[in-house]
């Protein structure tokens, strides 16, 4: 990704001109360019509904073909040594208050740039961005971290350069601190790190500074899955309360995250709407690119007859890996009991390294500290960008136990199932004990992210599952006459 804070051609540094700004302008924390509203009803949104308007806005990079272009061009401002390239081209767009706005679109498309004028790394060439709201940006990697300073001097920076006083800094620090988990290398210059803890870092101080706009480019694509966990929790619990913007190339985090979806395509907006329809739209189109004009998209066919056999597929070659069980995973829960332990296991050969689709078994063991008449033990597998993929407990086939659990004794529940084949990547389990009922209950002991593993696959696929084909047929056949 080329670097931040390139010069545009033909903008100076962003002018605030308060001629036709709308009332309000001293709530709204950043303006580039030029603002003029046109009516009332616009004034109103801006003051009160939208954190992030956009407006016509256009970037312009110039290329030069070497270096010595370049210095041309300084020496002899008048004459042209260089092309000019769009990035962004008259974009539009308003971010209400609360909203989770995706940001979609090939690579190239101008996403980054789009995030950068947002946030004020960049100046438009073009148009107008106005900001409301104390704004917590992860650009790229260590956005506004000084590589010389070290992490807890970064810290204390980024989170001045993000609105908070020396006292709410100290008093955050060691919230911080923990939330990166990065241990002592804390106290060594950032330009050591490697680009987890960068984002470890970066991440945990966008968490702690009371933003009312979060805005990520390309969430989760570092760091390591117990770290992704954590920054989704955040995300999703930060969805209830402010703003989002985020860019991503992974459909399934747009479907899940984002209230609506703008698709950029070669720097322009394609289309603004609902998740469902823009990714269709989406998907449609980049198919339809490989595909040329082949591609159509509409209704049914009638499937023709006759039948030209087909190969069989070749067999899912996935593997999963578990690994061990983390008794230090976060937690919570009233402490009437406590999880011991939690493995995955192949039913037959006891190994921790599968294949999808063999029976396994998932044993959980809990040690009660408080007599428990219903106790309930469950877990729940999560993906990376947190969507849950399979969850039960033992309340559905024992929601009593022969006699009342004593304190000291342990409680093991073992779950018997085929393990589906899921895509490749990394999955979480948390798991819990409970007591009392499925729907009336109380947590003792609920670990977050406690047992990790990760699948890999030979074939790639689409989807949150892979179903495994018994058989495939291709069928070729006469399209029945029109009847008149
Ligand atoms: N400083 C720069 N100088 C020249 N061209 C640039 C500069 N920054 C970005 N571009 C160009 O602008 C276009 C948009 O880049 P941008 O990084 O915003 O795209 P993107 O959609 O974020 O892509 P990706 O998904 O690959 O990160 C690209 O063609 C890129 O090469």
């Amino acid at each position: 990704m080329p670097a931040a804070g390139s010069r545009p051609l033909d903008a100076g540094p962003a002018e605030r001109d308060n001629q036709g700004h709308p009332p309000h302008t001293d709530e709204v924390t950043a303006w580039h360019g030029e603002w003029t509203l046109s009516d009332q009803s616009d004034e109103k949104d801006i003051a009160e509904e939208v954190t992030v308007r956009v407006e016509g806005l256009g970037k312009c990079y110039a290329i030069y073909r070497s270096p010595a272009d370049r210095l041309k061009q300084m020496l002899l401002p008048w004459r042209r040594f260089h092309t000019d390239y769009w990035a962004l081209r008259d974009v539009s767009f308003d971010v209400p208050r609360g909203q989770t706005v995706g940001i979609l679109g090939r690579n190239g498309a101008g996403k980054s740039t789009l995030l950068k004028v947002i946030t004020g790394t960049v100046e438009p060439t073009l148009g107008k961005v106005a900001v409301r709201g104390r704004v917590a940006a992860l650009l790229e990697l260590g956005a506004g971290f000084n590589p010389e300073f070290t992490g807890r001097e970064n810290v204390h920076l980024a989170a001045a350069v993000l609105g908070l006083t020396d006292r709410q800094i100290a008093e955050r620090f060691d919230t911080i601190a923990d939330f990166a988990g990065i241990g002592d290398f804390l106290e060594q210059p950032v330009k050591l790190y490697s680009s987890g803890m960068y984002a470890r870092l970066a991440f945990a101080v966008a968490a702690h500074v009371d933003a009312d706009i979060l805005i990520i480019d390309e969430i989760l694509s570092v760091g390591d899955a117990a770290f992704n966990q954590k920054c989704m929790r955040f995300i999703e619990g930060f969805k209830k309360r402010g703003t989002i913007l985020f860019v991503s190339h992974d459909a399934g985090s747009m479907a899940r995250l984002c209230d609506r979806i703008v698709w950029l395509d070669c720097g322009t907006v394609r289309q603004v709407g609902q998740p469902k329809e823009v990714l269709e739209a989406y998907m449609a189109s980049v198919y339809g690119e490989s595909d040329g004009d082949r591609l159509r998209i509409g209704g049914r066919r009638a499937t023709p007859p006759a039948t030209v056999s087909a190969p069989p597929p070749p067999p899912l070659a996935s593997q999963v890996q578990v690994f061990d069980f983390d008794p230090d995973a976060p937690w919570f829960g009233l402490e009437g009991a406590r999880i011991l332990n939690a493995t995955l296991t192949d039913v037959d050969s006891g190994n921790v390294t599968m294949r999808g689709g063999e029976n396994v078994v998932l044993t959980i063991t809990a040690q009660v500290h408080q007599p428990m008449a219903q106790p309930i033990i469950g877990f729940l597998v999560k993906d990376r960008l947190g969507q849950i993929i399979f969850v039960d407990n033992s309340f559905s086939t024992h929601s009593l136990l022969p006699r009342m659990a004593e304190p000291g004794e342990i409680l093991t529940a073992r779950f018997h199932f085929t393990l589906p084949h899921l895509a490749e990547g990394d999955y979480a389990m948390s798991v819990a004990i409970a007591e009392g009922t499925e729907t009336a209950h109380v947590q003792h002991h609920w670990l977050h992210d406690a047992l990790f593993f990760r699948v890999t696959t030979g074939r790639s696929f689409r989807g949150l599952v892979a179903v495994p084909m018994d058989q495939v047929s291709l069928e070729i056949g006469q399209a029945e006459p029109l009847r008149q």
